[in-house]
């Protein structure tokens, strides 16, 4: 069954996985691998001389019914291939469109969600603008395409992307919208991979990027919503009710303060949580 339209903020996007338009088979894979979401990628991933294969490739793969969302990305706007990839963005069993290297509010009408990609100078430095757009559902960063352009040097802890990866999760939180992490190219390093899904939790993104099926449980254990955590919030949730019935403004648990921001923290994640289950 083609998954129903929950509007964005309210899902979970802990791994989304990219599949290239012109592979087939990877194409057929990504429907079962539990990934919350799949990109069909007709930019990066697939070669000027596939662009056309891909798209038709994509096509075939939208006739069919998909458990998850399933997001297109465009090539830009400029390239040869973009305008026959927009006819392609209103297929109805599209949940959204990806557009690569955003730099100001997206321009594209229509009905989809638009998942902006920051990954360029200008595009973190148009950030909030391109998160308040209306249509837009979610920003995702492109730290490849960055690292090149701010000419920094590859580093285990992404110090030198850190400010614009926390400048994309401002502009998105700051208008309600899904903040996406990038993608890590290393398919065969799992604890560099799991590394670097806690540091994109800890920065507030809302879930990963992906390239292989072996990157899908790592991001949604580092970005998913754990037994432990339901129990916390549900006894956090106890003892915030137990002291307002009490006539107290505020409550402790486990020693802390706890306020109303708690409280809506707490509910979040059972929200979360029950998302999750599908
Ligand atoms: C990275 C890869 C090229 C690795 O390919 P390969 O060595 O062939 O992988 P495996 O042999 O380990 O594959 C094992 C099986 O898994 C399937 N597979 C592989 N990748 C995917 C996938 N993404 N989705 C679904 N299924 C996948 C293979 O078909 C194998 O299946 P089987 O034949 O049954 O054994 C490759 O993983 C790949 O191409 N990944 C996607 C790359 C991509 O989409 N790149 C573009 C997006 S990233 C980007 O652009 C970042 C951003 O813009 C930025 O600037 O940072
Ligand atoms: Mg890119």
């Amino acid at each position: 069954m083609t998954a129903e339209p929950l509007p964005a903020a309210a899902r979970p996007w802990r791994s989304v996985l990219y599949v290239p338009g012109d592979k087939p088979r990877a194409i057929e894979k990504a429907r079962a691998l539990g990934a919350d979401a799949v990109i069909l990628d007709l930019e990066d991933a697939v070669a000027p001389e596939h662009k056309a294969g891909a798209r038709e490739q994509a096509r075939a793969a939208l006739a069919q019914p998909w458990p998850v969302p399933v997001l297109l990305r465009l090539n830009a706007p400029g390239t040869p291939w973009h305008g026959d990839d927009l006819a392609l963005a209103a297929h109805p069993a599209l949940a959204g469109v990806v557009l690569p290297k955003v730099e100001a509010p997206p321009t594209l009408a229509g009905p989809k969600p638009l998942w902006a990609m920051i990954e360029t100078p200008l595009g973190v430095l148009g950030a909030p603008a391109i998160a308040a757009a209306p249509g837009v559902a979610g920003l995702i960063a492109g730290a490849n395409d960055l690292a090149h352009a701010l000419r920094t040097r590859p580093h285990a802890g992404r110090e030198p992307l850190l400010h614009a990866l926390s400048a994309v999760v401002l502009a998105t939180r700051a208008y309600g919208k899904v903040p996406l992490d990038a993608v890590y190219n290393d398919v065969r390093d799992p604890e560099g991979l799991a590394r670097e899904c806690a540091q994109g939790r800890a920065l507030g993104f809302a879930g990963k990027t992906v390239i292989h099926p072996g990157q899908i449980e790592a991001a949604n254990a580092a970005y998913g919503v754990s037994e432990a955590e339901t129990e916390r919030a549900r006894a956090l949730l106890a003892a915030w009710n137990e002291a307002r019935a009490a006539g107290q403004s505020v409550a402790t648990f486990q020693g802390a303060l706890v306020e109303q921001m708690h409280v809506d923290e707490a509910q979040e994640t059972l929200a979360l949580w029950a998302a999750q289950q599908g």
